[in-house]
């Protein structure tokens, strides 16, 4: 990925092959068609009526940019700086489970196109691979750990020890999937990625999990995941002592609240993840996007906040950049191009994202994502999702 900004960057998908999906809706229509329906609604719906699925998309929409011209834009810096370390986009790669669902590679496959690209790959706790292989898989890739925590705390810890060990750079920890959002997508499908064995790479490789199950059969590893893997009772004191436990900095998932982000800043946390799950937990949630104003005026500056939920296209990741995310999170979008073509899929559809960006970032008259918070949004209320 280079900073200059091409004159045309969108000749490069102009191929003689068939061409890839170049937008998210033909992404999710081209997976349609080539994955079976239990995966496939597993990965695109949402929680409940899908209200908040629809919410993010709708957040979008309701801005507008005002540019500026006559701003020389030959070269667009796209580059960021997160906990010491300078990345060449503002883009990341968000943690979703159990990718041997749609590829056979699942996160080796991802990681691999997180080191090529040198885009942050935030692994999920239930993953079909290991943190250990993921770790070998790309040594040089910038990883986080996503951690759910679990309700046998040891095994939270121990994960978090692993991960640290293995290289890992941060612990990620979800706070909005303390049960499971109320999934009717997969009820109709009778689908449950669990049961299929897709979440096994951290859990039968973690000693404190295995050795707390009756047996070595299948039946015992489902049962044991379904019961440590969400925890009703997770609280503020937990975020306390897993930051006594670990060294690695900790960011929190799912933050919608000003006064959860101050609270988190109160208690030492360092980055948030504005983010509804991608409308998967809770429906009837507020849009990502519609959360982050209030959010960011209350951090004023003292973490990084990222952005997931919704970031379907390089004009949003712009819009959430001038709004004041400091980086953005893909989620199902990378998962469609793994689905399509495993390591080279995912690394065309974060190119697309990128290049995207970078062209909306110089049309706008401006030459940094820094520079993208000066620019005129402006928002229109009460717009359709079309
Ligand atoms: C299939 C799937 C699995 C997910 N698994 C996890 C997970 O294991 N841990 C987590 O914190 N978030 C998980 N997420 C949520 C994502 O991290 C992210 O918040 C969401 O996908 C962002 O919305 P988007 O898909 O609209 O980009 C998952 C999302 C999807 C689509
Ligand atoms: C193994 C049970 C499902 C874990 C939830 C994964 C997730 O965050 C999501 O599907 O969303």
């Amino acid at each position: 990925m280079t900073n200059t900004t091409d004159g045309d960057l969108l000749l490069k998908n102009i191929t003689a092959q068939a061409p890839f999906p170049i937008c998210f809706a033909d992404l999710e229509k081209t997976v349609a068609e080539k994955i079976a329906a239990g995966p496939f609604g597993y990965i695109r719906s949402g929680a409940g009526g899908e209200q908040t699925l629809h919410n993010n998309r709708a957040a979008f929409k309701k801005y507008s940019i005002v540019p500026r011209f006559l701003n020389d834009v030959s070269n667009v810096d796209t580059s960021i700086h997160l906990f010491g370390k300078t990345y060449p986009t503002p883009l990341l790669f968000a943690p979703v489970g159990m990718n041997g669902m749609v590829h056979d590679e699942g996160e080796l496959a991802v990681v691999r196109a997180a080191q090529h690209l040198n885009i942050p790959y935030i692994q999920s706790t239930v993953s079909t691979y290991a943190l250990e292989e993921v770790a070998e898989a790309a040594p040089t890739a910038t990883k986080w750990f996503q951690l759910y925590w679990s309700t046998n705390e040891a095994i939270a810890y121990s994960m978090a020890a692993r991960a640290e060990a293995a290289g890992f750079e941060a612990i990620v920890l979800t706070i909005d999937t303390v049960m499971l959002g109320w999934r009717e997508e997969d009820v109709r499908n009778q689908f449950s990625p669990l049961k299929l064995g897709y979440a096994k790479g951290n859990y039968m490789n973690d000693p404190v999990f295995t050795a707390s199950l009756p047996d070595d059969s299948f039946e015992s590893y489902v049962q044991g995941v379904l019961q440590n893997v969400f925890h009703p009772t997770l609280n503020w004191e937990h975020v306390r002592e897993l930051k006594r436990r670990t060294n690695l900095p900790i960011l929190l998932k799912g933050i919608l609240h000003a006064e959860d982000a101050r609270l988190a800043i109160d208690n030492g946390i360092d980055g948030i993840i504005v983010s509804n799950h991608g409308g998967r937990q809770l429906d009837g949630v507020i849009g990502s996007l519609d959360a982050l104003p209030a959010i960011v005026e209350t951090v004023n500056g003292q973490i990084p906040i990222i952005l997931d939920s919704g970031v379907y296209r390089g004009m949003d990741a712009l819009k959430a950049l001038a709004l004041g995310a400091d980086a953005v999170a893909i989620g199902r979008p990378f998962v469609y191009g793994l689905a399509l073509n495993g390591q080279q899929g995912v690394e065309k559809v974060m190119t697309n994202l990128y290049d995207e960006l970078k062209v909306s970032i110089a049309l706008a008259g401006v030459t940094s994502v820094k520079g993208l918070r000066n620019i005129t949004l402006v928002k229109i209320d009460g717009t359709e999702d079309k």
